[in-house]
């Protein structure tokens, strides 16, 4: 049997990167979570280092899933009566079974890491007696041998404990979550960084892009360092494109900080699950263009809460229901927004509960009193999301970035008449399609009309993929879709020119057959064609999308192909 992704089993990759210094990269080959972040299916790696100087440090070892092999792995190693200190970029709950392992085998060690870590850590780790050296950001820790680790303190909504460590000796910054990519690969470098781009493109968009502001003040932080290498958290490290990522990284954030239009994004989390779906509801809005301030009401002052739901077109609470209630920091920021929010602002609930779920129910309810309308169908999950309700949030959190568009155009102008330009560039004509895509338990389809042959040898084609557009995540390098090409007649067209709502089967009384790519034929069409995606290039509010044609079939040898006719390019 071949061993695919889906095969390979879990390992841990072990190389020396740079003096007295070692990089554990824990090996996923598979999606590892059903976390928006991980949506393109690459794998990823949880990397550690491994600093040996006159002192030892550990830094960031992996989550539970790898205490075992990572363990072992060390043991043949390292002497761990010789390790001094456990070093943590940030505490997650999912660390705590390799940091008590740790501790069962070195009992010596101190653990370093953020003023909110310890706190984190401490509960993690159901332990009030931990050794712990916190870092505020003016202190070091001397490990020997030029090894003199400075430390950053980069918090944010999500990460409010995040740390970055600097070794002037290596002039490595072990960055955490910043600049990382979930791709999991033998390459422990970026050497062809180019290649990594997308995937780093689409991890910054899900993870740093609804938090810019504080992105912005830790690069600003870090700006005068001599780094040589950025130590990521996951996926290749940082050596080759640095200079063009941590430019890349000054854009990105740039263009959602100057975005003239921004949603609030108001939750707390005990447990993660509210937190993941906060994620896809971000992904969705961030992607149709319209930024958000996300703000984990656990750590943000009152007036923070204020200007961020003053200076928003909308807002939306996330709450997890504990003890049949929203926790206190909840209802806290649910009476600062009833009393600084507008009722012409757009509203969205959602939140993770058990069985009851009243903290959601409590929050509409008090909304609704207060006459907001709201944006999306309040969202409820029942413990951990799934691909499904990611799916949903993130198309709940487009069509609320869309209503508050629509309202901003209204606002400004009445529909202008189409420029010269405008009519001239409608008069293209493309033939019209559906596009449809599945990737797990997620189906769906687009109706496309800007898909044009773009080589013969080998065969293929390339789509405009709107930015906002539901599908949009399936379009990545190597996934695979079916361009459905329809013949004459309103039938099929009309199926796919409906609106959805979040998460709704685009294809309930639809003919269809499943291609042998694991797409979606619509029997009905003209023609298919199986693709896969070989690059995309991103032009203005669209991706263009190449994709080979690996398979395809006429349908009816006697249709005619429909051909979309406009008026006009500023409208489909
Ligand atoms: C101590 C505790 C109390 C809970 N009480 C409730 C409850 O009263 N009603 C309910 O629907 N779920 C309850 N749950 C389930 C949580 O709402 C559920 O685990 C949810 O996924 C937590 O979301 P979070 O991960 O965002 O914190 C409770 C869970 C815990 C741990």
């Amino acid at each position: 049997m071949s061993v695919t992704a889906a095969t390979k089993p879990r390992d841990v990759q072990i190389l020396p990167i740079g003096t007295n210094t070692t990089i554990l990269r824990s090996r996923s080959w598979t999606r590892l979570r059903f976390e928006i972040e991980y949506a393109l299916a690459k794998g990823t790696t949880a990397n550690s280092y491994l600093i040996q100087a006159d002192k030892t440090a550990l830094i960031d070892p992996p989550g539970e899933t790898f205490t075992a092999i990572y363990l072992e792995a060390l043991t043949k190693r390292f002497d761990f009566t010789r390790l001094d200190y456990v070093i943590l970029g940030h505490v997650n709950p999912n660390r705590a079974a390799t940091l008590k392992a740790l501790l069962e085998i070195a009992p010596q060690i101190t653990f370093v890491c953020s003023n909110p870590g310890a706190i984190n850590l401490r509960g993690a780790l159901e332990n009030q007696d931990l050794q712990i050296l916190v870092m505020r950001g003016d202190e070091t820790l001397d490990l020997g041998q030029g090894h003199h680790l400075q430390f950053i303190p980069t918090p944010n909504p999500r990460y409010a404990d995040e740390l970055c460590t600097y070794d002037p000796q290596t002039e490595i910054l072990y960055s955490d979550k910043l600049f990382g990519a979930h791709i999991c690969g033998d390459q422990v470098f970026d050497e062809g960084w180019e290649a990594f781009y997308e995937d780093r493109r689409y991890y910054f968009d899900c993870l740093m892009a609804p938090h810019a502001r504080q992105v912005e003040t830790a690069l600003d932080k870090l700006a005068d360092l001599p780094v040589r290498m950025y130590a990521t958290g996951h996926g290749p490290l940082v050596r080759y494109g640095l200079i063009e990522l941590t430019k890349a990284y000054r854009e990105w954030t740039q263009q959602q900080t100057a975005a003239d239009t921004t949603v609030a994004l108001i939750y707390a989390s005990a447990y993660g699950n509210t937190a993941t779906l906060a994620q896809a509801i971000a992904r969705g809005i961030t992607k149709a263009g319209v930024s958000v301030e996300s703000i984990n009401c656990e750590f943000a002052d009152p007036e923070e809460i204020k200007a961020a739901v003053e200076k928003a077109a909308g807002f939306v609470i996330g709450s997890p229901t504990l003890g049949g209630h929203a926790p206190t920091p909840v209802q806290t920021a649910l009476g600062i927004v009833l009393s600084s929010a507008t009722n012409n602002k757009l509203a969205g609930v959602f939140g993770s509960f058990g069985w009851s779920g009243e903290a959601v129910d409590l929050i509409e309810s008090k909304l609704k009193d207060a006459g907001y309308r709201f944006g999306f169908d309040t969202i409820r999950v029942k413990f951990k999301p799934n691909e499904l309700t990611l799916q949903t949030c993130e198309e709940a959190g487009t069509d609320f970035a869309q209503a508050l568009k629509k309202a901003a155009r209204k606002s400004i102008v009445a529909r202008q008449p189409a420029t010269n330009v405008e009519q001239a560039v409608g008069r293209i004509v493309g033939s019209l399609c559906v596009v449809t895509a599945t990737q797990g338990e997620v189906k769906t389809g687009m109706l496309a009309s800007w898909v044009t042959q773009a080589s013969f040898n080998p065969p293929g084609l390339t789509i405009a993929v709107a930015k906002d557009r539901a599908m949009e995540p399936l379009t990545h390098t190597g996934n695979q879709f079916v361009v459905n090409i329809l013949a004459e007649g309103r039938e099929l067209r009309k199926q796919f020119m409906k609106t959805y709502t979040p998460g709704q089967d685009r294809f309930a009384g639809v003919a269809t057959e499943e291609s042998s790519n694991g797409g979606v034929i619509l029997t009905d069409a003209l023609a298919y064609l199986e693709c896969t995606v070989n690059n995309r290039m991103e032009v203005g509010d669209h991706w263009l999308v190449y994709a080979t044609v690996n398979n395809g079939k006429v349908l009816n040898q006697d249709g005619v192909t429909a051909v979309h006719h406009r008026k006009s390019a500023s409208y489909y």
